[in-house]
C-alpha cells in the first residue's frame, strides 16, 4: 500500500518539541509516536534531522512526514533545498515544506526545490500552505499533496480555531490530497475535517505538547477562581 493510501482518512500525530522543553529529546518523541501508534495514528509528523534519524529507525514501517524548522516566524518550515535534502536524507516518506508563495530565503522557486528532491530522493513533498492562492501556486510547483499547516501563521493573531473552511475549500478544488493540520484541538474537529474532505487530519498541540495543554486547564482554574 502507498503511504498516502496508509494515511487515508487516518490520524497522523504530530510528535515536536521546541528546544529546552522537557520533552526535548529524540527518545521521548519515540516514546510520544510509539503512543500515537499504540491509540490509532496511521502516521507520525516530525521535526528536525535528530528526531527524524530516531523515529525512522525506531518505526522504520510507519509513515513519517519529515519537516526542519529554522526560526519561528517568515518562511521557517523547510525553508530552503538544503534543508529539503537533510530532511529527505532520513529516509522520511515525506518531505514538508513551507509551501506559501513568500520568497524562500535560499532564493530558489518552489518548482525548483520540488524538482531538486525528487531528483535525488524517491519521496514526496508536501506543501504547507495558508490560502487557497498559495495551494494553487505550490500544486503548479509540483507538489504530491498540500496541508492547512500554516493557516493563520503568516501574520496577525493566531486565531484560535482550526481553518476548516480552507481545508473544504482546498479539497473542493485540488487534484492533490489535501491534510487538515494546525489548532485541531478535539476529536469532533478532527472527525469534521474529514467531512469537509481532508484526506487525513494531523493532531499536534493537543496529544503531544503537554505543557500547553496543562497550561489551558490551569488558565481556565484561573479564569474561575477570578470570577468567583
Ligand atoms: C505553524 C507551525 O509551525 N506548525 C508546525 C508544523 O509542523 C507545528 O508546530 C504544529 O505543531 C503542527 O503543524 C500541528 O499543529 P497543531 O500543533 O496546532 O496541532
Amino acid at each position: 500500500m502507498s503511504v498516502l493510501d496508509e494515511i487515508r482518512g487516518r490520524l497522523v500525530v504530530s510528535c515536536q518539541a521546541d528546544p529546552g522543553e522537557p520533552l526535548d529529546d529524540p527518545a521521548h518523541m519515540v516514546a510520544l509516536a510509539r503512543s500515537a501508534r499504540c491509540g490509532g495514528a496511521a502516521g507520525i509528523r516530525a521535526q528536525g534531522v535528530r528526531d527524524l534519524r530516531a523515529l525512522r529507525a525506531a518505526l522504520p514501517d510507519t509513515p513519517l512526514i519529515g519537516l526542519v524548522k529554522d526560526g519561528a516566524s517568515g518562511v521557517y518550515i523547510t525553508p530552503t533545498l538544503g534543508h529539503a535534502l537533510a530532511v529527505a536524507e532520513t529516509g522520511v516518506d515525506i518531505v514538508a515544506l513551507d509551501g506559501t508563495t513568500r520568497p524562500r530565503p535560499d532564493g530558489r522557486t518552489l518548482a525548483a526545490t520540488v524538482a531538486a528532491v525528487r531528483a535525488r530522493y524517491d519521496v514526496l513533498v508536501m506543501a504547507d500552505v495558508a490560502s487557497v492562492a498559495d495551494a494553487d501556486a505550490a500544486v503548479a510547483a509540483g507538489v504530491d499533496l498540500v496541508g492547512t499547516t500554516l493557516s493563520g501563521y503568516t501574520g496577525g493573531a493566531v486565531p484560535h480555531d482550526p481553518d476548516l473552511d480552507l481545508v473544504g475549500a482546498l479539497a473542493a478544488r485540488l487534484d492533490v490530497p489535501v491534510v487538515a493540520e494546525g489548532r485541531i484541538n478535539t476529536p469532533e474537529e478532527a472527525a469534521e475535517a474529514l467531512r469537509r474532505g481532508a484526506h487525513a487530519v494531523v493532531v499536534g498541540t493537543a496529544i503531544t505538547r503537554p505543557a500547553v495543554v496543562t497550561g489551558r486547564f490551569a488558565a481556565a482554574l484561573l479564569t474561575s477562581r477570578e470570577l468567583s
